[in-house]
């Protein structure tokens, strides 16, 4: 289980307050107006970010001061985070060891994972010879390889057309199956929420809500939700 206990973040003349408790495996939309907060909650957990006050827990270990690397978070952003002169290969490889010296079986892995995302073929491809759609891909594939318990997503799929992004979305939650990993996924479309996340923590006024049933949350949104989702 994630917590955030009674924390305070400051961010210039920004303050957000969050105490909420996110189960095991449970897939979460993290929506709010611009500027809300949304990043901010996410690199909380990710480590880019520490509390002023207050701690965050995962499984009841105090991770409030770890650093990123030792975070029990792999983090997507919309860039998708390739190195454009590594191969697709390498790109994913980087997941299992950041120095690319990977043995007869992590690499194989590497095949494996790449097979799972439908890049079979394309090991040895550049990310710039990739569509938007196949360096998703590549990304996901980093993420399944590490299988991190859990997963941090900042509008991974922003750039992607409707048709891509279901399709982005759908093999994230066959990833997030087989992983078992808690996804946090920031979104300003409240069809992916509904689509992707089971619960849906809203920020507002300052404030990171704990998570709620994401279909009735946007059936009757509180006034402020409402504004936003226009
Ligand atoms: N490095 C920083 N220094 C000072 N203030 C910052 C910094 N980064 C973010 N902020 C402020 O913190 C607040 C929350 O930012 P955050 O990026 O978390 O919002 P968001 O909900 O993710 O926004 P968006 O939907 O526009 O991406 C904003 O008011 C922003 O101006």
């Amino acid at each position: 289980m994630l917590e955030f206990r009674d924390t305070i973040t400051t961010r210039g003349d920004f303050t957000l307050r969050a105490d909420l408790r996110i189960e095991p495996g449970l897939r979460v939309a993290i929506i709010g107006a611009s500027g809300s907060g949304k990043s901010t909650l996410l690199s909380l957990v990710g480590g880019f970010l520490t509390p002023d006050q207050g701690r965050i827990l995962w499984n009841g270990q105090d991770i409030t001061h770890l650093p990123p690397g030792e975070r029990p978070a792999s983090f997507l952003f919309q860039d998708q985070n390739l190195f454009p002169h590594l191969t697709v290969a390498q790109n994913v490889g980087l997941g299992l060891r950041p120095d690319l010296r990977l043995n007869g079986a992590q690499q194989a892995r590497v095949s494996q994972v790449l097979d799972q995302v439908g890049l079979d073929g394309m090991a040895r491809r550049l990310p710039a010879s990739l569509s938007g759609g196949q360096q998703s891909r590549v990304a996901l594939a980093r993420v399944l390889l590490r299988a991190r318990p859990i997963l941090l997503l900042d509008e991974p799929f922003a750039a992607l057309g409707p048709a891509l992004k279901t399709e982005m979305l759908d093999l994230l939650s066959d990833i997030a199956d087989q992983t078992g990993a808690t996804v946090l996924m920031v979104t300003h479309d409240p069809r992916d929420a509904r689509a992707f996340a089971t619960e849906t923590v809203l920020i507002q006024d300052g404030r990171a809500d704990p998570p709620t049933p994401t279909g009735p949350l946007l059936d009757h949104p509180p006034p402020g939700l409402r504004a936003y989702l226009g």
